[in-house]
């Protein structure tokens, strides 16, 4: 026999709501809708507090981050022409740059090195891959760099591989000096 005070499940009070029969009268049901409420709180408040925790986690990540943005290629400027060896000076602007204030800088000393010397060539790509990069160094007479650095000192997107291979010190001793 069944006594008037057993207490519903859940699974019983939710499928007497949908059937629309209301709550099983003197069930303790009072009791057991206060219990599950608390439940309920309690519930969504943890989800509540670590969607809290995930989002102050991925924002305190983002700050130490670079902004997102395409990498631009290592972009040279070259004054005058660095193709032809005419026994000419050879200046070299190179730019690391994630949202434009180094490429800012580069241009501006591009722009006034180009009305001076009016045999002036821009590039926008130096090397195709590593190997490239020491012969065409060497033929440098002067080569300025205007890095903008994220994170612990980090390059940008487009000098990735030119500073990688600009630190490897001891591949290129013979003709690179690196003042601290
Ligand atoms: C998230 C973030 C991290 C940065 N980290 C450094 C850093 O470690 N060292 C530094 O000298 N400058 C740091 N900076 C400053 C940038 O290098 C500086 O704003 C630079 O002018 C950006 O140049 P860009 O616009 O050419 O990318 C950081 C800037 C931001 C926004």
């Amino acid at each position: 026999m069944q006594s008037g005070s057993a207490k519903p499940s859940p699974l019983d009070l939710l499928s007497a709501i949908l059937r629309g029969d209301g709550l099983p009268p003197g069930t303790g049901a009072a009791a057991t809708i206060a219990e599950n409420q608390q439940l309920l709180t309690i519930l969504t408040t943890s989800v509540a507090v670590l969607v809290g925790c995930a989002f102050i986690f991925f924002f305190r990540r983002s700050l130490g981050k670079k902004p997102a943005s395409l990498p631009k290629p290592l972009v040279v400027k070259v004054q005058p022409e660095a193709e032809v060896d005419d026994g000419k000076k050879k200046v070299t602007v190179f730019f690391g740059t994630q949202t434009g204030t180094a490429e800012g800088f580069a241009k501006a000393l591009a722009d006034e090195a180009k009305s001076r010397y009016h045999n002036t060539a821009f590039k926008d790509q130096y090397a195709a891959d590593d190997d490239e990069y020491e012969e065409k160094m060497k033929k440098e007479t002067l080569a300025l760099f205007f890095m903008a650095t994220y994170g612990d000192g980090e390059p940008t997107d487009n000098a990735a591989r030119f500073f990688k291979w600009f630190t490897e010190v001891e591949k290129h001793a013979d003709f690179i000096e690196v003042y601290p």
